[in-house]
């Protein structure tokens, strides 16, 4: 670094870009949205839903909603009742009532609802024990009004897959929903927990193949339970409806026809994107490359592990582990990295991470940090830092020697950077600075070797990991990103001594958020010249310009670019 010691202002937290949405309980939003009202509404429920003599000897009708349901691997509530109020002596009594739920719906339905209300986000990689552990049993508790058990491995599992799969499949399932609801009004007035669990029993029906009986009766019990008999009866006639048309091969779709636009809406529910983003995608890729990139987001994610080598582990050490886990992995190309075939969760719940043998990354990130390139000794300072996945890798290549700058406007994640840099043995070689960009750059007088501006973005590359983020970007969005891309430029090109390399990188495909910024910097700053990153990553990441850019379609990775940028030493 040069330029004396530096100054590091404290500027006070600000709501950072791209800053995830905290999980914050309100079940009052909740409850009132759903019309229930904890235990009256359980008490309203019960004596239809399971009548008292629903005993031993009582034959159910095959496939009857109300009938007991069969062992399909679907975990209940074992006796574990809610209290029903009843009247004696003029005075309200408690007494049980056997209720049973799928334990990974009624969550998965709740976690649904605070998806769509802002107040949590998917999590493809929950582990139990975190935040959305207990916390969520008793918010779902509240919620729904009544009490289950904490989760097991397998209904963690459960959760996640129906929770990212109704995510993503959002708008397909809606489309369904609404054309076999008797009118459009049903649909659009329906009670929000109602609309979940229909979404949870299209889903299973759909698209995991769950058993017609078990999607049907536990989706059934979930709203005569959650909400009254008559949510009950309408997910019933609803879902039944669904199962002849699925067996009849005539789901309800919108035909590819018209205009552009008019082709580009039916599109956009069958692969359940939003409109802006399919007329983009065909517009910049093409139609055929665009269906691809859809049936990519949609797909399950693919997730890789790099080991942790400042912890003095190698890969070889990070494989034998695997092996002993069972876990089914692949090498990848980058030395540092192993893709996980499956097994993710057990690879979790190992402690694998905890102990710093290894962080999950994936390589689209990885060949970023080739391009930046890091050789001992030098400093760099990661201006979008973060919660430091480039950082800790950029730190482990150094091999000990050099120093790295992580600075962030958001405070929480740089806390967790910096845990994760202790976890990591990198503390000593990183310091954090919590500042916006632009005042900093203004402020000191510091420049470094090298600069990586990982900068906030639409995050269009990255949409199979995040199923949320489809709904949560907006066209406007795009627009507000590039204004600040362009100012967050110009602040990291301060910080580039002269001779140094300034690194801008998103995860994103768009060429507006990329090569577009890029080919307006250069003409704002004559002083620095576009460098091909061919040599730093693997030539079929090299595009004719010189960038690097990772295709989720191409490469079955994440979609990343990096520009390398020399600052000339005048
Ligand atoms: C794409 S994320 C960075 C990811 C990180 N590089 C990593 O690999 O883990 C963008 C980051 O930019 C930060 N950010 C947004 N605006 C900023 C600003 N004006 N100054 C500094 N950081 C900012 C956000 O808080 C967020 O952590």
């Amino acid at each position: 670094m040069e330029g004396g010691a530096l100054a590091l202002p404290h500027f006070r937290s600000r709501v950072g870009i791209g800053s995830p949405i905290l999980l914050s309980a309100d079940p009052g939003a909740a409850r009132r949205s759903s019309g229930a009202s904890g235990r009256s509404r359980v008490s309203r429920v019960n004596p239809g839903a399971y009548p008292r003599s629903a005993g031993r000897g009582r034959t159910w009708k095959r496939d009857s909603p109300e009938a007991p349901p069969r062992r399909s691997g679907i975990t209940r509530v074992p006796n574990r009742s809610p209290e029903m109020p009843t009247e004696r002596a003029g005075r309200t009594k408690v007494s049980n009532v056997n209720l049973e739920v799928s334990h990974h719906r009624a969550v998965a339905a709740v976690r649904l609802l605070r998806i769509e209300k802002g107040k949590a986000f998917v999590d493809l990689l929950n582990e139990k024990g975190n935040s959305s552990g207990e916390n969520e049993m008793s918010y779902v508790e509240r919620t729904l009004g009544f009490s289950i058990r904490c989760l097991d491995n397998r209904d963690i599992r459960l959760v996640t897959v129906i929770v990212a799969g109704t995510v993503r499949w959002k708008r397909y399932l809606d489309y369904l929903i609404m054309s076999l609801c008797s009118e459009e009004k049903v649909f659009r007035e329906m009670e929000p927990l109602l609309l979940q669990i229909l979404r949870i029993g299209f889903f299973e029906i759909l698209k995991l193949n769950v058993p017609a009986y078990a999607a049907v009766d536990e989706n059934v019990r979930l709203a005569k339970v959650a909400l009254r008999p008559g949510a009950g009866n309408l997910v019933n006639a609803i879902l039944r409806k669904l199962l002849l048309l699925k067996e009849a091969n005539s789901l309800p779709l919108p035909k590819i026809e018209g205009d552009d636009r008019a082709q580009a809406r039916a599109l956009s529910i069958i692969y359940s994107h939003p409109v802006w983003m399919v007329r983009r995608w065909i517009r910049f890729l093409g139609k055929e490359e665009a269906l691809k990139l859809m049936k990519w987001n949609n797909s399950d994610p693919h997730f890789s592990i790099r080991v942790n080598t400042a912890n003095g582990y190698t890969r070889a050490d990070l494989i034998d582990r695997l092996e002993s886990l069972q876990v089914h992995y692949e090498k990848s190309t980058m030395d540092e990295f192993v893709r996980i075939q499956e097994g993710m969760q057990t690879v979790l719940q190992a402690g694998l991470l905890k102990e710093g043998m290894c962080a999950v990354q994936d390589e689209s990130a990885g060949l970023v940090v080739s391009v930046v390139d890091p050789q001992p000794g030098e400093t760099i300072i990661d201006c979008c830092a973060a919660p430091g996945g480039k950082t800790l890798f950029m730190a482990a290549r150094l091999s000990g020697q050099g120093k790295i700058w992580a600075l962030d406007i958001n405070k929480g994640r740089l806390r967790i950077l910096m845990e994760a840099a202790k976890l990591h043995n990198l503390d000593a070689m990183i310091s954090d600075i919590h500042a916006d960009l632009r005042l900093y750059a203004k402020e000191t007088t510091a420049t470094f070797d090298k600069v990586l501006l990982d900068a906030p973005c639409s995050g269009l590359g990255v949409l199979s990991k995040r199923a949320d983020l489809r709904w949560n970007r907006q066209f406007e969005d795009l627009e507000e990103l590039m204004c600040l891309q362009d100012e967050l430029l110009d602040s990291a090109s301060m910080l580039v001594k002269p001779g140094g390399i300034l690194v801008y990188s998103t995860c994103s495909i768009d060429p507006e958020e990329n090569e577009h910024r890029i080919a307006a910097f250069v003409q704002r700053h004559p002083d620095f010249v576009l460098q091909s990153v061919h040599g730093y990553v693997p030539a079929e990441f090299v595009t004719d310009e010189g960038f690097y850019s990772s295709s989720p379609t191409k490469h079955s990775i994440d979609g990343a670019f990096a520009a390398r940028l020399v600052r000339s030493v005048l």
